[in-house]
């Protein structure tokens, strides 16, 4: 199957500056793909590349198989959603006028207000003024406006952004379903991995335009192996040995009888337990320290660390 979306060397550079770098990004279809990164990492250019808002300094973008150019770029805008920035609507008009205006410029039938009202919770408060409506419900508005056509693709720039926990909860399961009820594939960026996570299938990590990490939550995590704790009954001689074997070990001052080492290749670690146990230290048990995502996603764009 064809990815939704699949950027090819794609660069962006502002006075000489790259903000965008050899960007290789794959979107598979059906999927809601979050895009991350911190503030300034270059993820809202990318998106406005992606929608022919900003013009490439390098490489190419394929939206839905095919190559994005002058020529075909509003047939393929047809068939694409977009939330950028702080969400449009006129203050002063309710959801349903604001829909009506939007369905009128992108030549979709009135008749489809009322399915994407419904997909996103705003069928109640269709008649209402939007200068009445929270952040949050502005916000799942835009999304409606997106939604007007049943585009392919959606691409949403930071929408929990400024949510409060319930706010965000409610996007959260609203993206999440999309693909299933709207048949959309996703593209949702953030700087907080814990805003997206439960509602991602798979992430892109941007820092300083450059693509940290590109896969599935669960590869994020295999990537980033965590220490390893060892439990032994005699743990200065088990310090001895691993000092022998030139693996470096520490010994938490709450836990006497553990060490803490760190990450080792599967192998290694079968080949030090063998040593350790021949030398009569006692095992008594190994843990792996898991890292949350969080403490990946803030490890790797602090050190700019590569995940192969
Ligand atoms: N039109 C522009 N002219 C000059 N520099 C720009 C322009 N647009 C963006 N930049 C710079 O490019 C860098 C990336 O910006 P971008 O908005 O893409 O980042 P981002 O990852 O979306 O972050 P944020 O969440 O803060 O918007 C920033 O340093 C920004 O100042």
């Amino acid at each position: 199957m064809k990815p939704v979306i699949e950027t090819h060397a794609l660069c962006k550079g502002y006075h000489g500056r790259p903000v965008v770098d050899h960007l290789n990004l794959t979107v598979p279809e059906g999927c809601v793909y979050g895009f991350l990164g911190p503030n300034g990492a270059g993820k809202s250019t990318t998106m406005k590349m992606l929608l022919g808002l900003v013009h490439p300094t390098g490489g190419s973008v394929e939206l839905l198989g095919r190559t994005l150019s002058e020529a075909n770029r509003i047939a393929l805008l047809r068939q694409t959603g977009s939330l950028i920035e702080s969400p449009s609507g006129y203050l002063h008009l309710t959801a349903r006028e604001n829909l009506s205006i939007v369905a009128d410029l992108k030549d979709v039938d009135r008749k489809d207000i009322s399915r994407v009202l419904e997909i996103v919770h705003l069928t109640k408060d269709a008649d209402r003024k939007v200068g009445q409506y929270s952040l949050g419900m502005k916000q799942r508005l835009g999304i409606a406006m997106a939604l007007l056509g049943s585009p392919k693709l959606l691409i949403l720039d930071e929408p929990t952004n400024g949510l409060d926990p319930a706010g965000i909860q409610e996007m959260r399961s609203l993206i999440a379903s999309m693909p299933q009820t709207t048949g959309a594939t996703v593209l949702i960026s953030s700087h907080l991995l814990g805003e997206i996570e439960q509602m991602v299938d798979q992430v892109g990590i941007l820092n300083h335009g450059r693509l940290l990490f590109e896969g599935s939550l669960q590869q994020l995590q295999k990537h980033s192996r965590g220490g390893i704790l060892l439990r032994v009954l005699d743990a200065p001689k088990a310090a001895a040995v691993l000092q022998q074997q030139g693996v470096k070990a520490a010994v938490p001052a709450d836990q006497p009888d553990t060490l803490q080492l760190p990450p080792l290749p599967d192998e290694a670690l079968a080949a030090l337990v063998c040593t350790l146990a021949e030398s009569g230290v006692g095992v008594v048990g190994l843990t792996a320290q898991t890292k949350s995502l969080e403490d990946i996603f803030l490890s790797l764009t602090q050190t700019s660390g590569e995940v192969a």
